[in-house]
């Protein structure tokens, strides 16, 4: 059995936050592939990126998301960009998998006061902000079963919208 709910979507998007109020609601566990790659890294993101790079942070993701996939069966939340991997889009096929879209402005305020996103940390967040949501959009949609606009809502209302669209939510495109 997979995970009751994997949550995708950009950084800020409320990935981690929503997750757990989601499996709260649900009464089952949480899990971050985020916080499983840097166990297993046995340090933080932007240690990994700075260190080895974000390609090494990639494929040390993709091990993280096939083995969460694998044996988790709550609700599971994806690095923001673990849907650039096609393996791990494939292996999102058949899993029920809400996309939480945040808006450039919204995006970049509430990622703005954090040091802990190493593809934000530039001169420019708004700028790569907007890029990576242009990039990625196609990506995170093709996954999705269901999708959610996080702007103006609460993390506990984008939770009990994703419990809605969980239960009505429609098969991923291949
Ligand atoms: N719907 C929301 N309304 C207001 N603030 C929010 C909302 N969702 C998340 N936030 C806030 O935005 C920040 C980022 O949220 P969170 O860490 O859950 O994002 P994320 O999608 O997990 O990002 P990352 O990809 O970097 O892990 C947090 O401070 C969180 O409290
Ligand atoms: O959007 C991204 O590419 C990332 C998002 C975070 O969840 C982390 O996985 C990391 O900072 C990279
Ligand atoms: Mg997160």
């Amino acid at each position: 059995m997979g995970p009751r709910a994997v949550i995708v979507g950009p950084p800020g998007a409320g990935k981690t936050v929503v997750g757990q109020l989601l499996a709260d609601h649900l009464g089952v566990t949480f899990r971050d592939t985020d916080t499983d790659v840097e166990d297993l890294a046995g340090k933080a993101i932007s240690e990994i990126f700075t260190g080895e790079g974000e390609q090494a942070f990639r494929e040390l993701e993709e091990r993280a998301v096939a083995r969460a996939l694998a044996d988790h069966d709550g609700v599971l939340s994806l690095g923001g960009g673990a849907v650039l991997s096609e393996a791990t889009r494939e292996r999102l096929v058949e899993q029920p998998v809400v996309f939480l879209s945040v808006g450039i402005s919204e995006g970049a305020r509430r990622t703005g006061l954090s040091t802990a996103r190493p593809l934000l940390a530039g001169v420019n967040p708004r700028a790569t902000f907007k890029a990576l949501l242009n990039a990625r959009l196609p990506l995170y949609r093709q996954v999705a079963t269901c999708e959610l606009d996080t702007d103006d809502l609460e993390p506990h209302q984008v939770a009990e919208h994703a419990i809605d669209g969980l239960r009505t939510a429609s098969p991923a495109s291949e």
